[in-house]
């Protein structure tokens, strides 16, 4: 077996295309032959760095974004449903407290998975459940449900104020910048010594080809059982 490609995953649990870019790499982790990096980083930073702003903020985009999700919910099979104030949710609450708890999850935990979960679960509490994402008690509900002990989370819930951890989620956010990042999700893949960058969740099959793999499609695991 040749040497495991390392794939970055850029994200912010605020943007939902995110959401869709985290399982589909999480379904193809083990069915491509790479070794996935998750890169939590805050979008805000990235809008603000890039000289970029948000698409949901052109009324004519955001109505085509309501429908797309939609679509890509069913298409990804991923519970995403827009809440009932996407302006509130994105643009006045954000998600700089949530992006700093799951740093500091990452920074502490040495076991991945943790980072997977509770990244999954804060999606599920803003994505699908029209739940809060900025308070602790929020944050320790997704961790809960993640499966993190009450310990762990009020190390964890102090640790995310902690210069560290703010520096480490702005070092991860100026990483994404110096890629080239505009917009999340972002996934760098490193081919040949050379990073290339693929913005969006729609790039699945350009990425597969450039690092000589197989689009199987958004769930790999059906395709292949069908093959
Ligand atoms: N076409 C992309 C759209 C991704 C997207 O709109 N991402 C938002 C955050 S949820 C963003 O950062 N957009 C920046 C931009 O469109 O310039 C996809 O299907 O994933």
């Amino acid at each position: 077996m040749t040497s495991r490609k390392v794939v970055e995953l850029f994200y912010d649990v605020v943007s939902p295309y995110s959401w869709l870019g985290f399982e589909v790499m999480c379904r193809y982790r083990n069915v491509w032959n790479i070794d996935l990096k998750l890169r939590p980083a805050f979008l805000g930073g990235i809008m603000h760095g890039a000289g970029n702003k948000p698409p949901g903020l052109v009324p004519n985009k955001f109505a085509y974004m309501t429908k797309d999700l939609n679509r890509l919910a069913e298409y990804f099979s991923v519970p995403l449903q827009s809440p009932a104030d996407p302006f509130e949710v994105m643009f006045q609450k954000g998600s700089l407290a949530a992006m700093r708890f799951v740093a500091a999850v990452q920074e502490k935990e040495k076991d991945g998975e943790k980072v997977v979960n509770v990244s999954r679960e804060l999606w599920r509490r803003i994505w699908s459940e029209d739940k809060d994402i900025t308070e602790p008690a929020s944050l320790s509900e997704a961790a809960v449900k993640a499966g993190l002990s009450e310990s762990e989370i009020k190390e964890l819930l102090a640790m995310s104020t902690s210069t560290q951890v703010k520096e480490k989620l702005k070092s991860t956010t100026q990483a994404a910048l110096d890629y080239g990042a505009f917009g999340f999700p972002m996934i760098v893949c490193h081919v040949d010594g050379k990073p290339e960058m693929f913005f969006g969740s729609d790039r699945f099959e350009l990425m597969a080809h450039c690092i000589g793999e197989k689009w199987l499609g958004p769930q790999p695991s059906k395709s292949a059982a069908k093959l």
